[in-house]
């Protein structure tokens, strides 16, 4: 549904061109929730702002709905424009203007809709986010989860079918965050829309998106599933965003004076939860140490990672029953 063909981009700055984009070449599934993370100035914001044209590629092109829209403009730019919500890092809601006037902005701004019409769907709107009860409020008077709220009812206010999301939790409380990205998840799941989101964490990722893009350098340097990326991480970059999110850091494990060898186990999906370790080292006399461990979920997927040191005569049959259960086991070096 969205296409970057080799699309690059480059800005002039005093005279001389500074490289944002190497020709990148990308598809989004229409209703997935896609995620594109990387460091300061890896070129995140422009790859979104791509999508929307409020900024053309300098070379290659961009497919919607597989329609080259790389040059649209007057009547087909303003179509484009309808179908594409956005939301912001610090809001963009008008001061002066209520919370249901903020989200009628884009209705009364494009036109053909009644006023009945208007605050039906505004109140629909509202309802939605859940914020029937703040409708009269202006926009000081919220809470930033608030704000962000009224954001993305404006955002969803012409039905778009895609959602753009420019750090929208950057500015906010970890519990606040949770509550919002439940809420772009649901509004996934209920109205089938495709979000594409960039942010510089990797628990942002993990909690929301189906797939990831990593964006290092004006390059995709590791794109996949998110479950597959989370707990295989391959690019360097990849890897310190995952050590951050799992709040250790970015170098491997060693625990010196620990004996036997140092393994990672990575479960997803009904192993998360089935005593397999506990059956394996009961039948096989395997002894272990457990180093690290975490079980949360990714998305809507369980899923554990555990370090372990393991020793005894049987390991290897150990290991091999782990694997036949779809234990991923990896062998970490000293
Ligand atoms: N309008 C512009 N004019 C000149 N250079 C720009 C412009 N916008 C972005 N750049 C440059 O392009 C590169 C990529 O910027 P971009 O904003 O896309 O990165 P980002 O990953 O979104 O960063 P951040 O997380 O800080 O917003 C940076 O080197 C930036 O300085």
């Amino acid at each position: 549904m969205i296409r970057f063909a080799a699309a690059s981009k480059s800005y002039r700055v005093d005279g001389s061109v500074v490289p944002a984009l190497h020709p990148v070449d990308l598809e989004i599934a229409r209703g997935e929730v896609f995620g594109i993370i990387g460091h300061s100035g890896a070129g995140k914001s422009t790859l979104l702002r791509l999508i929307n044209l409020l900024e053309r590629p300098t070379s290659g092109q961009v497919l919607i709905d597989g329609r080259d829209v790389t040059h649209a403009d007057g009547a087909d730019l303003r179509r484009l424009r309808a179908g594409i919500g956005m939301i912001f890092q610090h809001f963009n809601l008008l001061a002066s203007r209520t919370v249901a006037d903020n989200v009628a902005f884009p209705l009364r701004l494009h036109g053909g809709m009644d006023d009945a019409a208007i605050d039906a769907r505004v109140a629909e709107l509202l309802a939605l986010v859940g914020l029937s009860d703040h409708a009269r409020k202006y926009p000081a008077q919220l809470s930033g989860g608030q704000k962000q709220r009224v954001g993305i009812a404006r955002a969803l206010a012409s039905k778009p079918s895609i959602l753009l999301c420019d750090e929208a939790t950057s500015a906010l409380d970890p519990q606040t965050t949770a509550s919002v990205l439940e809420l772009l998840a649901d509004i996934n799941r209920r109205l089938g829309l495709t979000i594409v989101l960039i942010t510089h964490e990797m628990d942002v990722i993990r909690r929301v998106c189906d797939r990831v893009a990593v964006l290092d350098a004006g390059r995709v340097v590791e794109l996949g599933a998110v479950t597959e990326v989370f707990l295989h991480p391959q690019h360097p970059t990849t890897r310190r965003f995952v050590a951050e999110a799992d709040h250790r850091e970015g170098r491997g494990p060693d625990y010196p004076g620990v004996p036997g060898r140092l393994f990672r186990l990575s479960f997803r999906g009904d192993t998360t939860y089935s005593p397999l370790l506990s059956r394996v080292v009961r039948d096989t006399g395997v002894e272990y140490n457990l180093l690290s461990g975490r079980v949360d979920r990714i998305k809507d997927t369980p899923y554990g990672q555990l370090t372990l040191a393991m020793q005894g005569e049987r390991l290897d049959e150990a290991l091999a029953q782990m694997r036949t259960a779809g234990v991923d086991v990896e062998e970490i070096a000293r």
